[in-house]
């Protein structure tokens, strides 16, 4: 499947979750078999020589853990506010429709460790930045970073490339 046919997998819903915002929805993606795998393929191809992966809850969950055993990495899981049962670490953010916390466990990171981020989405970049913030404080090393889906109009790419994080996306929405 060519990331064309994987684009057109994608459902846009206008105005979810707030007026303004053309939500991208992964849903139906995951809902065709050979479309998910493709898709996991690819941002496992883009990831390849890290140590391992660190997925966001939720939607980074899904793929981020597929790219994990696809490729017998550990999985770090980066999970929103007071889910996690032991000392976390963690950090506010912004993302492009509202605030929210991430977590994480200092200790599931080896000090040194090369660690590489998949989400379904980069949009702001306000996620992404504060698990790299995160992953970092825990002694990682962190300098890559694949999303099924970028929004470059919303300037995300570039405010990781800031913070020496290099991105990709199997596909992009811009200006429509
Ligand atoms: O680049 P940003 O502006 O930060 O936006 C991208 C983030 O937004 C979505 O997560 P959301 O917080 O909606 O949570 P979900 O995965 O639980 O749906 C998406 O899965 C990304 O993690
Ligand atoms: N436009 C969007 N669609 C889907 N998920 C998102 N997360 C942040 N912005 C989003």
């Amino acid at each position: 499947m060519t990331p064309a046919d994987l684009k057109a997998l994608v459902r846009t819903i206008p105005d979810f979750p707030k007026k303004g915002i053309q939500f991208r929805d992964i849903t139906t993606l995951l809902g065709n078999g050979r479309g998910f795998a493709a898709s996991v393929e690819w941002l496992a191809d883009e990831v390849r020589g890290a140590e391992a992966i660190a997925g966001m809850e939720a939607r980074g969950f899904i793929f981020g853990a597929a790219v994990s055993a696809r490729l017998g990495l550990p999985f770090l899981p980066i999970r929103k506010s007071g889910k996690l049962p032991c000392q976390v670490i963690g950090v506010d953010y912004e993302l492009e429709y509202g605030l929210d916390r991430l977590e994480m466990d200092p200790q599931s990171v080896s000090d040194g460790q090369q660690v590489a981020i998949v989400d379904d989405l980069l949009a702001t970049g306000g996620t992404a930045l504060a698990a790299t913030a995160l992953l970092r404080k825990a002694g990682a090393r962190v300098s890559r970073a694949a999303f099924v889906i970028g929004l470059p109009d919303l300037g995300g790419s570039k405010r990781l490339a800031d913070e020496a994080v290099d991105v990709r996306a199997l596909m992009e929405f811009a200006g429509d």
